[in-house]
């Protein structure tokens, strides 16, 4: 029996690498759009969903989506320390952890990376073999998605070179581990950049429907800093109102 657990962070800082860019309420309204993404990639291939928080609104909110709610006790401090508490409180004995800003995921990938689409699955299945490991690294050298059967075959090592860190563990654990490289796997939204790549990559995402709802767009480019620039052409003030977003810059505009 397997397990999702989808972490998300309080939502009073949710992704604050975007801060520059997006405003609070855009953050939490994106990060929402995206656990659905994953949620609805994730869900059927597991036999339940869970979502921890600290946050009593999103947990209720998924709730009725189906997702089981996780409070997340004011004490932990850290992404490990609540995954840790996820995996004891679930009681399926494989987890699959799914990082709450990873929109591209697909169902497709999935069923590969936990061989779903191999009728007989084999020895060498990444499921069947006790004491595995299945690893798909993001760009950097985190981790977008961490399968442990059973769950407590080692612990989470999240932040940093994380995967790195969870290879080194699995191997020295004397674990089964797989690592599965995937484009779309490997595209978490933390930069104004990860927004570019959702907007070319994610059409069929909530995500990417959020993202053109609130005025963003991508352009092209032919330049060493990059092969395209995210904007937004809408003018949309935000909570300052002397602020208008015009381009992948807060701008102050020029009062009329
Ligand atoms: N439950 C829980 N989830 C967390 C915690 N820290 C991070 N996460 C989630 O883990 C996933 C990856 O974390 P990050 O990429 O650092 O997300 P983030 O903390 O919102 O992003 P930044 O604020 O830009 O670092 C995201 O789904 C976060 O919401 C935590 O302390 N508790
Ligand atoms: C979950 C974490 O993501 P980051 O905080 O590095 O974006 C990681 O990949 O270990």
């Amino acid at each position: 029996m397997i397990a999702a657990i989808i972490p998300v962070s309080p939502l009073s800082s949710v992704k604050t690498r975007l801060k520059e860019f997006l405003t609070p309420e855009e953050r939490i309204n994106l990060i929402k759009t995206m656990i659905m993404d994953t949620y609805e990639k994730v869900n059927p291939l597991c036999d339940s969903c869970y979502i921890i928080s600290k946050d009593e609104e999103l947990l209720s909110e998924f709730f009725e989506y189906g997702i089981i709610p996780i409070k997340e006790p004011s004490e932990i401090a850290n992404l490990n320390d609540a995954i840790d508490y996820a995996i004891d409180f679930v009681s399926e004995d494989s987890v699959l952890i799914a990082p709450a800003d990873i929109p591209l995921i697909k169902n497709e990938n999935l069923k590969d990376i936990l061989d779903f689409n191999n009728p007989s699955i084999n020895e060498n299945s990444h499921i069947k073999s006790s004491n595995s490991v299945i690893i798909c690294p993001s760009r950097g050298g985190g981790t977008n998605l961490l399968f442990l059967s059973p769950k407590t075959c080692m612990s989470p090592r999240f932040e940093g070179f994380s995967y790195v860190k969870h290879l080194e563990e699995a191997k020295s654990k004397g674990l089964t581990v797989s690592v599965v490289p995937s484009f779309y796997m490997s595209i978490d939204v933390n930069t104004v950049e990860d927004l570019g790549e959702i907007y070319i990559h994610g059409k069929n995402t909530l995500t990417y429907e959020y993202l053109k709802k609130i005025g963003i767009i991508v352009d092209s480019k032919h330049s060493s800093a990059g092969r395209f620039d995210v904007k937004r052409v809408n003018t949309t003030l935000t909570e300052n109102k002397d602020i208008i977003v015009i381009d992948s810059k807060l701008q102050k505009t020029v009062k009329n």
